[in-house]
């Protein structure tokens, strides 16, 4: 069984009229497919109108208690129940789901090193059978930027691990694709042209263009997920514009594809 894993960021869902038409991609989307979405942006305004500010280290959320709360409302409410009921419209029958949901993942909080994140997850087991007995339902899971630690602690966790860790876990039994959709062309060297796509990176590359500052912020976490799924057994990633994913899965040249190390290879 072949099985997409597609990640969907808070810079399209924030938009109505961009997620309505990836949603309409998604669905058309052939295969057995996964969703996973963030919230970013749109926890960010909702934090902010209630007073609690935003801190973002690297792209990763500092998140205590009332942040913690605001991004379960925001993540596993409004924004995964919104997307299930768009998905119904288009005939897909969508599961909403968090980490807790089926014990799907398990995570333990964060460590605190030179940061501390607060109430992030860094993501321990998933739920694999579960996956498969839904997937064999034809039922499309679709998944939030929340876990828990299985003592009752829910936890924040980066959408991009997420579908990093799904497909690295799914990558054991299955041929996995894993789909990196964002608001823009792919990994760019200059962000405001659109033109200047990198359309094949590896580690070497990334780390150079990190070192300059071409890769800061958000794009940061995607990579370093994009490769760790990669060395796990991840067959495919790709990173592109949401309204290139069909173009994506046609294997059409669009967006960036993460590259293998040589070694990997043989
Ligand atoms: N070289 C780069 N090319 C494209 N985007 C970049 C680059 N470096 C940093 N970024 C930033 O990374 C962001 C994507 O990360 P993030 O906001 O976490 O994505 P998502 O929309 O999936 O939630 C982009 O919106 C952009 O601002
Ligand atoms: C720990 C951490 O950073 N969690 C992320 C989860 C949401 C997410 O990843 O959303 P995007 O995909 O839209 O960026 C956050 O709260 O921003």
């Amino acid at each position: 069984m072949n099985v997409s894993i597609i990640k969907i960021g808070g810079n399209v869902i924030d938009f109505p009229e961009k997620l309505d038409e990836f949603l309409y991609l998604f669905s058309r989307f052939p295969g057995k497919k996964i969703l996973v979405h963030g919230g970013g942006v749109l926890a960010s305004k909702f934090g902010e109108s209630l007073g609690v500010m935003p801190e973002m280290v690297d792209g990763r959320r500092i998140t205590d208690k009332d942040t913690l709360d605001i991004v379960t409302m925001v993540y596993a409410g409004l924004i995964n129940k919104q997307i299930v009921a768009k998905l119904q419209a288009l005939k897909q029958n969508a599961l909403g789901m968090t980490g807790a949901d089926g014990n799907l993942i398990r995570s333990v909080k964060r460590p605190v090193k030179n940061i501390d994140y607060g109430f992030v997850g860094d993501i321990q087991e998933v739920n694999v059978g579960l996956l498969q007995t839904l997937l064999d339902a034809d039922i499309i899971p679709v998944v939030c930027a929340i876990t828990h630690d299985k003592k009752g602690q829910l936890l924040n966790t980066n959408a991009d691990g997420i579908a990093s860790e799904l497909a690295t876990n799914l990558s054991k039994k299955f041929k996995v694709n894993l789909y990196f959709c964002f608001n823009k062309a792919g990994v760019l060297i200059d962000e405001k042209n659109e033109n200047s796509i990198v359309p094949l990176i590896n580690e070497e590359i990334y780390a150079e263009l990190k070192k300059e500052n071409v890769i800061h912020s958000g794009m940061i976490p995607k990579l370093d997920n994009a490769f760790a799924a990669l060395q796990k057994g991840v067959n495919h990633v790709w990173i592109g514009k949401a309204e290139n994913l069909l173009l994506a899965a046609k294997g059409k040249l669009s967006g960036t594809t993460i590259e293998r190390h040589k070694y990997d290879l043989y």
